[in-house]
């Protein structure tokens, strides 16, 4: 059996793991085919190809492909019938579910889609059935009517939005078939096994770069075929006895509340409505006043100022789903939310952010919290304080550079399982304070015009989604949705590897 590979990546020696091929194919060859190199000296060659994952710089994957040509046509079948029940074994997704936003991002979701990753899922013998939406939660809606045994998974083409809707179909399916009340805080939710793949075409696509390194259709669709599997943590969010999101990846107030309010009525301006009013925002500097109370990840052995990040086959993701699934067996949730000591915090904040991931994205490539864990049932808990604009500034540009966004006197990061928030305004509207004034909603502090203390709530943002309540609940689910994705490889070797071939290409 003689081996020729795609010339583009000629090296002397391949390793592919069988985990990373996407198909096999018998090749049919052509006279001119036939007339290469030492090929030419065989009969009547039979060959077949292999395409396979080609890792790339900075966690980018490609589809490569070599071709084995062998005399003996016996032979070559045998072969190709071995790869083929080796792919087989594996999972593999053989039938998806496939929802594309045509207006998300730069509203490049149809052909993005089309072009990069409908040809791939075609090659690995993927069958699909596409839903192009029409209308904000047309995905969600349709999650809870078609026969989703039917299927291997479901594939979002959009942005963290449309993520964010999909899960939620996938959730809100799993527990209404469960006879599950979601409007019940402590209910014990029932997992969703079903993984979720996520093709990026929106603004920010917060959660694709944080689970694969990168926010890449093609890299994501090949993440698809090769069947990956990594478990995410979800926040479910309340108020009072009412459910109102679930949340992976930002659960912001103050700050990224205030971005996401002004960039709505924005849409039209495509992702750039982030940057004009994330300026606007900045330019504002609001805070807002309130109480936060939260109980520690005592669970985890990490720390939101580790200095390693959450990579693929992460050890204290492992061990923490390992320590909560042993208490719960031990105690169950109803003994651990009871026994456990509640934190208080009360203080005026320029932004609360909860982050059940780093929250990597291009904007920032570390992340809000570049030690969070994708599945160890913890989310951090980030407090920024009333500061100067300049000193919100060096905070906001660290998230952009090497320096330490946790290591200023008006930050602090806790991690947390659950945590709870009231702002001062619905504090004192409960204790019936009769101060009409107080009540107006968006009235600055009257003894103070110029001291930029917003008196009225900020809104949350829940993963780009505004909330309509500013007093919530929030419990961290363990593991609770699977996406086709592997976290973040850890990339020096590739890169040695990366450029060990390019010097080879350049000598
Ligand atoms: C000087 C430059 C500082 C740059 C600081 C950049 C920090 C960027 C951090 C991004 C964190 C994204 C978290 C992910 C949230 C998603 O669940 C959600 C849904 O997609 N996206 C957003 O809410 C969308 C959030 C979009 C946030 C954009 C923030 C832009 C801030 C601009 C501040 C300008 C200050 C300039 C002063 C001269
Ligand atoms: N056909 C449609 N028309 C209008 N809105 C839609 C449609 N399909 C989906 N949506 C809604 O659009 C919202 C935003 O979509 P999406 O997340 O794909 O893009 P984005 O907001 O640009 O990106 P990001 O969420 O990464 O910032 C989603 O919350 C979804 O509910
Ligand atoms: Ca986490």
């Amino acid at each position: 059996m003689r081996m020729r590979q795609n010339p583009q990546f000629d090296r002397k020696n391949c390793f592919v793991p069988t985990s990373e091929i996407i198909a096999v194919e018998e090749t049919e060859l052509n006279k001119k085919q036939r007339n290469i190199g030492k090929w030419q000296k065989m009969a009547k060659p039979h060959a077949f190809t292999v395409y396979y994952v080609k890792k790339a710089r900075n966690h980018r994957w490609r589809c490569s492909d070599v071709t084995f040509w062998c005399v003996d046509e016996h032979l070559c079948n045998q072969w190709i019938q071995a790869l083929k029940e080796l792919l087989e074994m594996q999972s593999k997704p053989k039938q998806l579910l496939v929802y594309i936003n045509p207006y998300g991002g730069k509203r490049q979701g149809k052909s993005i889609y089309e072009q990069k990753v409908a040809p791939l899922f075609s090659l690995a013998s993927i069958s699909t059935d596409v839903v192009i939406t029409e209308h904000a939660n047309h995905a969600k809606d349709n999650l809870f009517e078609v026969n989703i045994n039917k299927y291997d998974g479901v594939v979002c083409v959009g942005g963290d939005g449309m993520f964010s809707e999909v899960m939620h179909g996938l959730i809100g399916r799993m527990q209404k078939d469960s006879g599950i009340d979601q409007n019940n805080p402590k209910a014990p939710l029932v997992q969703c096994n079903i993984r979720i793949g996520i093709i990026p075409a929106g603004s920010t696509d917060c959660i694709c770069y944080s689970t694969v390194g990168i926010s890449d259709p093609v890299t994501s669709a090949l993440h698809i075929i090769v069947g990956d599997c990594q478990p995410l943590d979800v926040s479910s969010v309340h108020h009072n006895n009412t459910f109102l999101k679930y949340s992976v990846s930002l659960l912001g107030y103050g700050f990224y509340g205030d971005i996401l309010k002004d960039s709505e009525k924005k849409r039209w301006m495509g992702p750039m409505r982030y940057d004009y009013s994330g300026l606007k925002t900045f330019l504002s500097h609001h805070y807002y006043e309130g109480t936060i109370s939260f109980q520690p990840a005592k669970h985890t052995v990490g720390s939101p100022q580790d200095k390693d990040s959450c990579r693929t086959g992460c050890y204290i993701c492992k061990k923490s789903e390992q320590q909560l699934s042993q208490q719960y067996k031990e105690c169950g949730l109803k003994h651990e939310e009871d026994e456990e000591e509640w934190k208080v915090i009360k203080g005026k904040f320029l932004a609360i952010n909860a982050v059940n991931m780093s929250c990597a994205c291009p904007r920032s490539p570390k992340g809000l919290s570049p030690a969070a864990h994708l599945a160890d049932g913890s989310a951090d808990l980030i407090l920024v304080r009333k500061c100067s604009r300049f000193d919100f500034l060096r905070y906001l540009v660290r998230h952009t550079n090497q320096d330490d966004q946790f290591d200023f006197s008006f930050v602090d990061v806790y991690r947390v399982k659950s945590f709870q928030f009231t702002s001062k305004l619905s504090e004192d509207n409960e204790s019936n304070v009769t101060d009409i004034g107080k009540k107006r909603f968006g009235q600055f502090c009257r003894d103070h015009p110029a001291c930029c203390c917003n008196i009225a709530s900020s809104t949350w943002n829940c993963d780009g989604e505004t909330l309509d309540s500013s007093a919530i609940q929030v419990r961290v689910h363990c593991q609770f949705v699977k996406l086709f994705a592997r976290g973040i490889e850890e990339n020096s070797k590739d890169e040695a590897a990366y450029s060990q071939s390019s010097i080879e290409q350049l000598l």
